[in-house]
């Protein structure tokens, strides 16, 4: 393949707003190679840039969030998909909030419960400093996890959230399924990655989140927004869409959200975290 050595302001601008947002050069260079760049080269640029701008790479996330307009704001009190006609149940703008009601079917809900109990498995996150999976005491939910469009079912799903969000399948994670039965729980955490854990090849920083209840919780389970006194009750089919990274890079810590303990029967619940570009291409 013949290395590309020449760059568009387009890039020069991208690779300006991503270094603001924190994310290390090393990944911004393996972004660059993974499309075709000469390695050397893309440190070079990178280089250049720095000296020209002065940026300064770790602290744009402390000045105030600002916050942007997203499509679904635009979409009026019933988004309709190409299969279903889905009910906006409430807004938030700070942070950016919408609870959506019949998101999927009753039968879909329960299809997928079904098709997820012999997969769940301890819930993991990505260990920052050694990038491996490990569990973590506050999360005691089991999880599932699904492949793009790994069944018909998937598809469907992935399908609509791409229909009511805008935002592309391929900016997706795979679908996750989780499991809480009485006391489990999932402590305060933001979706998005720290700084140091942005990986631009891997299509960067998560920008949103698509959280779906699988099952009606007879007690407890709820999905809480402390920092603005939010509490999202599980409706089987209803889904809570929040929105936490802009376009400059900056990240909301008023996205900050858990689930509390099950008092009372069990928790389903299904996440789409949503990255900033493609993850698959
Ligand atoms: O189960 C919930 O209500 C929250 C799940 C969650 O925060 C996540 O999957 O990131
Ligand atoms: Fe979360």
């Amino acid at each position: 393949m013949e290395k590309i050595t020449r760059i568009s302001n387009e890039l020069r601008d991208w690779i300006i707003q991503t270094l603001k947002s924190g994310v290390n050069p090393e990944s911004i260079v393996a972004a660059m190679v993974k499309k075709g760049f000469d390695q050397a080269f893309a440190y070079s640029i990178i280089l250049r840039i720095v000296t020209n701008q002065s940026i300064q790479t770790v602290n744009s996330n402390q000045s105030p969030y600002m916050y942007e307009s997203t499509a679904i704001a635009k979409k009026g009190n019933i988004i309709k998909t190409s299969d279903r006609e889905i009910k906006v149940l409430l807004k938030m703008d700070k942070p950016y909030i919408t609870y959506l009601d019949n998101v999927l079917s009753t039968d879909e809900c329960d299809q997928l419960i079904q098709l997820s109990k012999d997969r769940l498995q301890p819930s993991e996150i990505i260990d920052p400093v050694t990038g491996d999976k490990k569990s973590v005491p506050g999360r005691t939910s089991k999880g599932a996890y699904y492949r793009l469009n790994e069944t018909n079912l998937i598809t469907t799903i992935e399908r609509r959230i791409m229909e009511i969000t805008d935002h592309p399948i391929e900016n997706g994670e795979g679908l996750q399924v989780l499991n809480y039965d009485i006391g489990e729980e999932y402590k305060a955490h933001f979706d998005y990655f720290p700084t140091n854990q942005i990986d631009m090849t891997k299509g960067g920083q998560r920008v949103a989140t698509f959280l779906i209840y699988l099952n009606d919780v007879e007690a407890g389970g709820e999905t809480i927004f402390s920092k603005v006194g939010l509490s999202i009750v599980p409706k089987k089919g209803t889904a809570v869409y929040f929105h936490y990274g802009n376009n400059h890079g900056q990240v909301d810590r008023l996205s900050l959200h858990s689930s509390i303990p099950v008092q009372e029967g069990e928790k389903w619940v299904s996440t789409k975290w949503i990255r900033q570009e493609m993850i698959y291409q």
